[in-house]
């Protein structure tokens, strides 16, 4: 490979080496190592402290005209922690093996595609490329937690506004087969806990209504639910975007003590919480009915709390990034992947959350993409890697995604 190629892998490798894991990210490092990137470009850059010690970083390439709508390539620079020790290689070395894979975390979620942004911009910078349409750029803090200190402060800024973004491009998710995948939606996130209370008594009486069995029958009716999901995925009528979501993940109940819990104590009170995630086309009014009715019936002595992160206004209603709203980028975006000898998936809805859910509310399409195909998708897992060669071919996807939105024109814009 040629020096250049080296030089964008070592400052792959640098991002990664930046600890920038929750709880405790150190972002004050990659502001540096982005202003530094930027300012070597010749790039306007501007750090934006909308909440203190959680920085964005806004770049800019200025098109030759500024009253057209602007390409914004957003991601964000926090990672999910690593357990180390379950990790071949350590997260923070960004370690290179024998086959070219760069193991670290953040190397698919997504420092890659952050890093990619730049270098693509610095080959076409070196062609003598111009932009028609400005081409920003934004770091956000915080994605990994949320985004409400990141991502939701950005797009209510003025600074935002300045921007006059007309396409999104977000993180996607690897791919193992030889396409890239793509999403224009993403499913809602909801938080529900359902706590049962019922009478106590002694651990040794057989009764009815019993807190613990309160809360069983409300177990049995999501699992219910949660199967007829999970069947529509299993035969594949639905893809893992389409389909309704639940799943348990606490259970609260009992009285502690320090060798364990009471054992002849039956609660007065049980708990579970669930991670429900709704796709956009799925009736809101009706899911609700289910809980209320179904999974926490009062007659049963069940009550409930639900929690609808970030509602979208389209929630329900429309896709979020309808057919229309695609227009021209769409296309554009298939022919500037070809152009490379790439394959672009069909368009689906994206199974977990990312920031682009704060664009889209503000009515501006995005499209969650990133340019990592025949690798196996290890976001949040061990061993998170990408291979040198992927990531540089990454790079000619993103320079043609560059070329093809920033020079495009049509009777729109008039
Ligand atoms: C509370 S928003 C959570 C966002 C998160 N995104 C990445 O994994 C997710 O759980 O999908
Ligand atoms: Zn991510
Ligand atoms: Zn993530």
């Amino acid at each position: 490979e040629s020096s250049s190629s080296d030089d964008a892998v070592s400052r792959l490798k640098a991002y990664l080496r930046i600890d920038t894991s929750h709880p405790n990210p150190n972002y004050g490092p990659v502001t540096e190592f982005l202003v530094s990137q930027a300012t070597e470009l010749g790039l306007q850059v501007q750090k934006l402290e909308i909440v203190k010690e959680k920085p964005i970083v806004l770049i800019t390439w200025a098109g030759l005209n500024t009253s057209l709508t602007s390409l914004l390539l957003n991601s964000h620079t926090d990672v999910v922690p690593a357990e180390e020790l379950k990790w071949k290689y350590d997260p923070l070395l960004a370690f290179e093996d024998g086959k070219g894979n760069i193991y670290g975390r953040g190397a698919q979620d997504m420092k890659s595609v952050g890093v990619q942004y730049l270098e693509a911009i610095r080959v076409l910078k070196s062609s003598g490329y111009q932009p028609t349409r400005s081409v920003h750029l934004s770091y956000v803090p915080d994605e990994e937690i949320g985004g409400e200190e990141g991502m939701a402060k950005l797009v209510s800024s003025s600074e935002f506004q300045q921007l006059n973004v007309g396409i999104c491009l977000d993180e996607g998710l690897a791919c193992a087969e030889d396409y890239y995948r793509v999403f224009f939606g993403e499913r809602s996130v909801w938080k529900l806990v359902i706590k049962a209370v019922g009478a106590p008594g002694h651990g040794s009486k057989l009764y009815d209504g019993c807190a613990m069995e309160n809360l069983r029958e409300s177990l049995t009716r999501i699992y219910e639910y949660r199967k007829s999901q999970f069947l529509m995925l299993q035969e594949g009528s639905k893809a893992e975007g389409e389909v309704v979501a639940i799943n348990n993940v606490f259970l609260r109940a009992g009285t502690p003590i320090p060798s364990g819990f009471v054992m002849n104590l039956q609660p007065s009170e049980a708990e579970a919480g669930f991670d429900v995630r709704v796709p956009p086309l799925v009736d809101i009014a009706d899911l609700e009915t289910e809980i209320r009715t179904k999974w926490a019936p009062t007659s049963r002595n069940l009550t409930y709390t639900l929690t609808r992160l970030q509602p979208q206004p389209s929630d329900g209603l429309r896709l979020p990034t309808s057919a229309d709203d695609m227009y021209p980028w769409w296309d554009l975006l298939q022919v500037a992947v070809q152009k490379v000898g790439g394959k672009l998936g069909a368009p689906m809805i994206r199974p977990s959350a990312t920031d682009s859910r704060y664009i889209r509310n503000v009515n501006i399409p995005a499209f969650g993409f990133s340019p990592i195909s025949n690798t196996p998708s290890l976001l949040h897992d061990h061993d998170e890697f990408l291979n040198a060669k992927e990531y540089l071919k990454g790079i000619k996807v993103y320079s043609e995604i560059i070329k093809a939105f920033s020079s495009h024109v049509d009777i729109t814009d008039s």
